[in-house]
């Protein structure tokens, strides 16, 4: 559904996306992770056709998407703060995006109206943080896309309005195979929701997995040997993303086949081997710390 290839943006001298390529399938959730200033926002906004590459191409439906008005009216992009016209209500936004996105469902618009309970006749602009928020999940909705593209949306929303967005996403994925493309730095979230995930870090893609084979791949360890100088040894043998020692205990976070890096720590006959669930969280944080990006101290 969504293709990106060898895609390159370049503003003034900065380098905001480097080569990069991404695919998310027709009806996949996909979560987009990464450090401040990876490129991201730039990335969304290539994708929705605002931005147009330097290099490479963007498609979606296999179309390019910058040179097609048709193939933008099929996308949904959400920016990071919601952008509504000056006076507006949600009544006239509607009325708005009714004339643009032929798709769009009155019906589904009345109903959503009436979840969220929101007065249409209001102003937007007197609308709270979390209200324009759910305006624009509600309005986005209506419009019945083929791609919702979101930057940072969960931002502003109570729990409960969290829960009814994501049962409202998850509805739209089961039935009508919406696609999603989120990007977010509450891993928590992305966690629940997306089946694929991407870490980008200056311009470029970390990694590009499904979330549960990103999670098979990465792992903690627990272990605690007789003789300590087995330590240095699994260095040469296994990627190490990270390592703590507690007490006797020692802690790792690895990549790579469960099974091998087993067969690795047991040659040395530990005393205490565990394996335990590792969550997005760690998982980013390591694999951002093994490409140089490390949390670094900050109490002076
Ligand atoms: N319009 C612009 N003009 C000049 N530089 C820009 C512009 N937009 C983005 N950049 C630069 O491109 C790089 C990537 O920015 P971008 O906003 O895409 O990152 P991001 O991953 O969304 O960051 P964050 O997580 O902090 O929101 C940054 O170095 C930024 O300064």
């Amino acid at each position: 559904m969504i293709e990106i290839r060898g895609v390159s943006k370049i503003f003034q001298e900065e380098k905001a996306v480097t080569g990069l390529s991404l695919t998310v399938p027709k009806g996949a959730i996909y979560g987009l992770l990464g450090s401040n200033g990876a490129g991201k926002t730039t990335l969304l906004k290539m994708l929705a056709g605002i931005y147009r590459p330097d290099t490479g191409s963007v498609k979606v439906g296999g179309q390019p998407v910058y040179e097609s008005p048709e193939v933008k009216r099929s996308l949904f992009f959400m920016p990071d703060s919601p952008y509504f016209f000056q006076q507006a209500t949600m009544k006239s936004m509607a009325e708005f995006y009714r004339s643009i996105y032929t798709q769009w469902s009155q019906k589904r618009y009345e109903e959503l109206v009436t979840v969220f309970r929101l007065d249409p006749r209001r102003r937007l602009s007197r609308f709270s943080k979390g209200m324009q928020r759910q305006a624009a999940f509600l309005l986005a909705l209506s419009c019945k896309p083929d791609a919702l593209i979101m930057d940072e949306p969960i931002d502003g929303l109570d729990p409960v309005m969290r829960r009814q967005i994501k049962n409202l996403l998850f509805q739209e994925v089961a039935e009508r195979e919406l696609t999603v493309l989120i990007s977010s730095h509450n891993l928590r979230e992305i966690e629940d929701l997306c089946d694929h995930v991407g870490i980008m870090h200056e311009g470029r893609m970390l990694v590009e997995k499904d979330l549960d084979d990103l999670k098979a791949d990465t792992h903690k360890i627990q272990v605690a040997f007789r003789d300590v100088r087995h330590a240095a040894a699994l260095e040469s043998k296994l990627q190490i993303l990270h390592q703590e020692q507690r007490g006797s205990v020692s802690l790792y976070i690895v990549k790579g086949e469960r099974e091998r890096i087993s067969q690795a720590f047991h040659v040395y006959d530990p005393y205490v081997y565990d394996l335990l669930p590792l969550t997005l969280e760690e998982i980013f944080i390591y694999e951002m710390g093994d490409a140089g990006y490390d949390a670094q101290p900050i109490i002076l």
